[in-house]
């Protein structure tokens, strides 16, 4: 089957699609991860995105539903090199994209586009599956909105409020698009969570009589998230607040920082970050925005940075009790680096 990818730029890259017929477009991203696939591609945070990986052979060890961290696929498609036809285990990522609908195109020069992505910054591209007409997929490319446009968390967040019961502390969760291993390495303290939309009242909120707010990943631009950033206002400076991901950079609005975004992000699961005491981890990131360090007020640190570019990977205000990071400790895919230590240092902060 025919596929192409074309680029806002104009160029456009004839590949073999796999998976269903069709188009879709957004941003194009890359991530560095050599293994999790499946993890990436159902991160609710990469809804609105294209996600090429870099690693040129993707599918080898098929597809397992319990590495999903999300029920379904969220990225918009899946941009390969090369992908595996014989996996270890079944069903080969082809099979399922193919059952489910999902768009993908293999055969791509990923290391040049991911070079030219370095360059130019991210770009808006169109895969169509089924067809090689790339003066359309160039249209397409060049007709979808930017992303800081775009309304995704309200397409992935949860419509109605729920609850995972547990024994220890009470944690409001505000569910920008949350990845099932935060919520498992939540639980794993023992946490009673309850997990809330992502623009639900601080009232609604307080109604569960929380200890500590938890605000997750999410798609987009987080300026958009109008309503956890209202919700993180209100809850500061009375409840520890908490953040991974959007929600480290919820927290910085909320606090009167700034956010921007990126040339063309971290996504992958070998991303190195030095904190203060100068210990480095090898983490898991997938974000296109950052919080501006000198933008943060008085009381808050820079506690984690980014070794390759300097950027903020997380930070903490001690007297309002408010710690947040960049990077994903509870990881899935990637290395487990951070999770003990983040996750504990969370857990003991509450009251
Ligand atoms: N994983 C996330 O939460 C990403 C946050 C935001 N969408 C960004 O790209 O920076």
């Amino acid at each position: 089957m025919k596929a192409v990818l074309g680029l806002e730029d104009g160029e456009f890259i004839v590949g073999e699609g796999f998976g269903a017929e069709g188009s879709s477009s957004g941003e194009l991203v890359f991530s560095t991860q050599m293994t999790g696939y499946m993890e990436a591609l159902t991160d609710p945070s990469y809804a609105g995105q294209l996600l090429m990986f870099t690693f040129p052979l993707i599918g080898n060890y098929g597809v397992d539903g319990q590495n999903f961290q999300s029920p379904m696929v969220h990225a918009l498609g899946c941009v390969a090199r090369e992908v595996c036809t014989t996996p270890s285990a079944n069903p080969s990522i082809i099979d399922f994209f193919e059952k489910n609908g999902l768009l993908g195109i293999s055969g791509v020069d990923t290391r040049k586009l991911t070079i030219k992505t370095r360059e130019h910054g991210t770009m808006r591209a169109a895969l169509i599956v089924g067809s090689d007409d790339g003066e359309e997929a160039v249209r397409m490319a060049r007709a979808v909105q930017n992303i800081s446009e775009q309304d995704l968390i309200a397409q992935v967040s949860c419509k109605e409020s729920y609850r995972i019961p547990g024994k220890g502390k009470r944690i409001a969760v505000i569910d920008l698009g949350i990845k099932k291993n935060i919520a498992i390495s939540l639980r794993r303290r023992g946490a009673d969570l309850h997990i809330f939309p992502h623009n639900a009242k601080p009232s609604e909120i307080e109604s569960y009589e929380p200890e500590a707010i938890f605000i997750t990943n999410g798609p987009g631009d987080p300026k958009r998230a109008t309503d956890a950033i209202a919700a993180a206002k209100h809850f500061i400076g009375k409840l520890p607040v908490f953040g991974i991901c959007m929600g480290n950079q919820i927290c910085a609005l909320a606090l009167g920082g700034e956010t921007y975004k990126m040339k063309f992000g971290h996504r992958g699961s070998n991303q190195p970050v030095r904190h203060t005491d100068g210990q480095i981890y090898i983490t898991t990131q997938n974000h296109g925005f950052a919080v501006d360090g000198n933008s943060l007020p008085e009381g808050c640190t820079v506690a984690y940075t980014n070794v390759n570019d300097g950027s903020v990977e997380g930070f903490c205000n001690d007297d309002l009790n408010v710690l947040c990071v960049q990077f994903h400790p509870e990881a899935h895919g990637g290395p487990h680096d951070t999770e003990r230590h983040i996750f504990n240092e969370m857990y003991r902060r509450i009251a």
